[in-house]
């Protein structure tokens, strides 16, 4: 069997403690690559300061073999921050208005691709399967056989793609979509995704869908592309919630919510997350639901993330405000409706919260699948599970289809979800929260790995 090498930014290695990063790529690759083994290379994290990187540090973990690379505060700054951050991921959401183009960090987002590409090759094996991901190193193909490097390369797309309309309104578009044809196999999350893709292709005239829509032809080039919507290791994060009770956090966590009804929100602080549009729907619920007052709590748990990027910046002090806000105009002194954690909180903990929340909220306003929906929905109990009230705008919600779904714009629509979610008799619960179980029992993180690559390495 050919071996795999996987590519992306974010890698996960193990601390003394097994745990991951919050994010959503990191957890879903470590599941996938401890089941097969192979490489995984990316970047460390660290920076060189001005020094050019030294070489891969390689560590072996069970059976992944590790290769890191740090890379310089310029890269960092115009790859990672800039272009990858400040381009790609506002445009792949559908913000063309925080989008901020410059040459500089262009030509460092493609700088950086090429040298991902001379530190990985001298590791290749002609037979190796090559599989990239995500929105920082599209060009990466390129780079490999512009090398010479004949193997499947194939890309999975973690974000949204988005119509031609808003794709078209970044400078480098047609050398992005350029990027993409040179792999053999596209992976999107959604059929919406891929069907942007194909549009954009049509629309600039460059390109079509061929052989009933499963491939694309562009650039010169034939190639594969499909819909497959990453998930999660569920009976495992099932088994976690269930140890996750007898855990020291999570049992001052149902003390201390002891009488109240909890709701979740679990996100990275993001603006593509609808973190102030989802406490202003928390706040509308309250204000129209005054039996509910002193009753529910809404627990928020956001850690930080890129906090260098100015927009995110931002974000952190908007929402720190507001939830001090709406806990200054509704809290009561022996009631604080909203408890606000800016702080990772390790996985099996976050576990056994989801299966203590009568509801979980994720109502992102744009998100190319979201684990966190799919974790809350694994962590349940049987006997007495909770409601997801999910964003129509998540990947997610193309296939969760028991739960509430919300346009996450209409802040009063989320709020008499919320209020209907709470009231929902035992018997709708168990059947809405069966449905989406049993889908993503079948549907796990294993079943995306293996469709995904099938469909590489086959012809
Ligand atoms: O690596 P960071 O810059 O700290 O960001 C964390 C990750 O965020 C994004 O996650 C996406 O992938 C998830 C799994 O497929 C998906 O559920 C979620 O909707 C996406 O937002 C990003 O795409 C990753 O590259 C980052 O590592
Ligand atoms: O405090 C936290 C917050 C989040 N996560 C994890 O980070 C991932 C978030 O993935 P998701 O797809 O929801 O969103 P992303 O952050 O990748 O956009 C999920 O597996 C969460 O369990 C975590 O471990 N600790």
């Amino acid at each position: 069997m050919s071996r795999l090498v996987v590519v992306s930014n974010r890698v996960t290695v193990p601390d003394k403690t097994g745990a991951a990063p919050a994010g959503g790529l990191a957890v879903a690759l470590q599941a996938a690559l401890e089941e097969r083994g192979g490489i995984w290379m990316g970047w460390s994290g660290n920076s060189s300061g001005n020094e050019e990187p030294g070489p891969l540090e390689m560590q072996e973990h069970g059976a992944i073999t590790y290769a890191l690379t740090d890379l310089t505060d310029t890269d960092v700054e115009e790859y990672y921050h800039g272009f990858a951050n400040r381009v790609l991921w506002p445009i792949c959401h559908y913000r063309m208005d925080l989008a901020e183009y410059g040459r500089k960090e262009m030509a460092g987002y493609f700088r950086v691709n090429r040298f991902f590409a001379q530190k990985l090759a001298p590791l290749l094996k002609e037979d190796d399967i090559i599989w990239v991901h995500d929105y920082h190193l599209i060009p990466l193909a390129a780079e490999l056989r512009q090398m010479g490097f004949k193997n499947k390369i194939g890309f999975f797309l973690h974000i949204p793609w988005p119509p031609a309309d808003v794709l078209f309104t970044m400078p480098v578009h047609e050398q992005i979509m350029r990027g993409l044809s040179q792999y053999d196999l596209v992976g999107f999350q959604t059929d919406f995704d891929l069907d942007n893709f194909g549009g954009g292709l049509v629309r600039e005239g460059i390109g079509e869908r061929i052989d009933g829509g499963k491939k694309f032809s562009t650039f010169g080039r034939t190639f594969k592309g499909g819909a497959y919507s990453i998930s999660i290791e569920t009976e495992i994060f099932s088994k976690f919630a269930i140890k996750a009770e007898k855990n020291a956090m999570v049992r001052k966590a149902r003390q201390s919510v002891e009488g109240k009804d909890l709701i979740i929100g679990v996100d990275r602080l993001d603006y593509s997350k609808g973190i102030t549009q989802r406490i202003d729907a928390f706040e509308q619920f309250v204000a129209t639901n005054p039996d509910h007052h002193n009753k529910v709590t809404y627990l928020q748990i956001t850690p930080k993330s890129r906090s260098e990027v100015p927009e995110y910046e931002q974000m952190q002090r908007m929402v720190a405000e507001q939830a001090g806000r709406v806990n200054g105009a509704i809290g009561t002194v022996d009631w604080v409706p909203i408890r606000y954690i800016n702080r990772s909180v390790p996985r099996p903990v976050l576990a056994g919260l989801y299966r203590l929340a009568k509801i979980g909220l994720v109502t992102p306003l744009r998100d190319g699948m979201n684990l966190v929906a799919k974790e809350y929905v694994a962590a349940q109990d049987p006997e007495d599970p909770g409601v997801l009230v999910l964003s129509r705008f998540a990947g997610a919600a193309r296939e969760l289809r028991g739960a509430l779904l919300v346009n996450p714009y209409d802040i009063e629509g989320t709020a008499h979800a919320i209020a209907r979610g709470l009231s929902m008799p035992l018997d709708e619960r168990k059947q809405r929260w069966q449905m989406m179980m049993d889908h993503l029992l079948t549907y796990d993180i294993n079943r995306w790995c293996d469709d995904f690559l099938k469909d590489l390495i086959e012809d």
